[in-house]
């Protein structure tokens, strides 16, 4: 059986990386394409990389017939992505990329993102795309709400260990590293190669980062009470990649063992030998998360690191890997290609 797959926003960075996926997936098909400002030309136009496939010109989403597609990515910024899915056929199933739909409570959407949320029909139905965690779920939904990129690095650190009461919940703190693609395609002068090569910054400083919102969402569920992380983005000059530190009260081969457990039937987390720890070069282009656990010499401190590519496993890996599940399609399917190395 092969469905037929439309991706709203396949001019930007994730939709690009949805295209390069699904063209060595053995049941999908692309039959549509939806772009904004790039509506009108060709995917190769945009991403001479993919000049080889055979693809559907880039649509206004108006002009998109959505009567034949069974899934629809929406790889759209939020707030757009709200009002573009409220208006899609209400049984067509859908994978969202963006943060409208994430946040379970209104009134958390309002604090993080600012603005009232538009769709709350579809927000109440929507599933929580975090796809190790919520897999049954995913299962059966219409909208599943993909995971920010650095929201998913945290959770996998972070959910099992919150889960088996292994560390001290009041002493979480979450350094990471987000490479320049995570903020999309569009022109934004911070982040011009003169402005952002050579050097590295925190941002969303004081744990204002609107991912808190998911982590205290998930963290503060798993535990039946409110946890709350003391988390820290940094802004890196590479293209590709998220390195997630935790650093944690606890003890670290327990932390290694309760990681180990959760993970161990998972295809794609990967849990190193304890002492070793992940590197964003060793997922890159890949759906694999690496996880690693070294002791601190002070007994009671550990540190966690996660790298995942925020392209794949943080954003379009993964909406392909619940996309999978909703059509009843192996979970790996186009997922189990190689990190590109070096
Ligand atoms: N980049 C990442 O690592 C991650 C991104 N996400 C989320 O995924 C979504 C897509 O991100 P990303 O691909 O990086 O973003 P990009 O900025 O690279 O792409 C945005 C896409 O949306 C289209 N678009 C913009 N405005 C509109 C509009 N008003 N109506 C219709 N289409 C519009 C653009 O079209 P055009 O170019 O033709 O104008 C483009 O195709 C975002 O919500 C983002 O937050 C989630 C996890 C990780
Ligand atoms: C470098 C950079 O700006 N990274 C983004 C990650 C974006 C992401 O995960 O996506 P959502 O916008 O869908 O939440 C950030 O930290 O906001």
């Amino acid at each position: 059986m092969t469905y037929s797959i439309a991706i709203l926003g396949a001019s930007g960075y994730t939709g690009a990386e949805l295209i390069r996926l699904i063209a060595g997936h053995s049941s999908l098909k692309i039959t549509a394409l939806g772009a904004f400002s790039k509506a009108g030309q060709s995917v190769a136009q945009v991403f001479p990389h993919l000049r080889h496939l055979d693809l559907p010109t880039l649509l206004q989403i108006d002009q998109i017939d959505f009567a034949n597609i069974d899934l629809c990515f929406c790889a759209l910024p939020h707030k757009t992505s709200q009002s573009v899915i409220a208006a899609l056929p209400p049984d067509l199933k859908v994978v969202d990329l963006s943060a409208d739909f994430r946040l379970r409570d209104p009134d958390d959407y309002e604090k993080w993102y600012g603005n009232k949320h538009s769709a709350l029909t579809q927000q109440a139905e929507a599933v929580y795309g975090l796809t190790e965690f919520y897999r049954d779920d995913i299962k059966t939904a219409r909208l599943v709400a993909g995971t920010g990129c650095n929201a998913a690095t945290g959770q996998y650190m972070l959910r099992p260990l919150i889960a088996a009461g292994v560390i001290d919940l009041d002493n979480i703190i979450l350094d990471l590293k987000c490479a320049v693609s995570g903020a999309g395609r569009s022109l934004k002068e911070n982040l011009l190669h003169a402005e952002l090569s050579e050097g590295y910054h925190a941002y969303a400083t004081g744990s204002t980062h609107r991912h808190l919102g998911e982590f205290d969402q998930e963290f503060s569920q798993i535990a039946g009470r409110p946890v709350q992380v003391q988390f820290t983005p940094h802004l890196i000059p590479a293209n590709r990649g998220i390195l997630g530190t935790g650093y944690l009260r606890g003890d670290a081969a327990q932390i290694h063992d309760t990681l180990s457990q959760a993970y161990a039937n998972e295809p794609f987390v990967d849990v190193l030998p304890l002492g070793q720890t992940p590197s964003t070069r060793h997922v890159r282009g890949s759906n694999f998360c690496h996880i690693g656990v070294v002791a601190d010499r002070q007994p009671d401190r550990a540190l966690v690191v996660a790298a995942l590519d925020n392209l794949t496993k943080g954003s379009s890996g993964q909406a392909l890997q619940n996309a999978n599940l909703m059509l009843n399609i192996e979970e790996t399917e186009g997922l189990m290609m190689a990190p590109l190395f070096p």
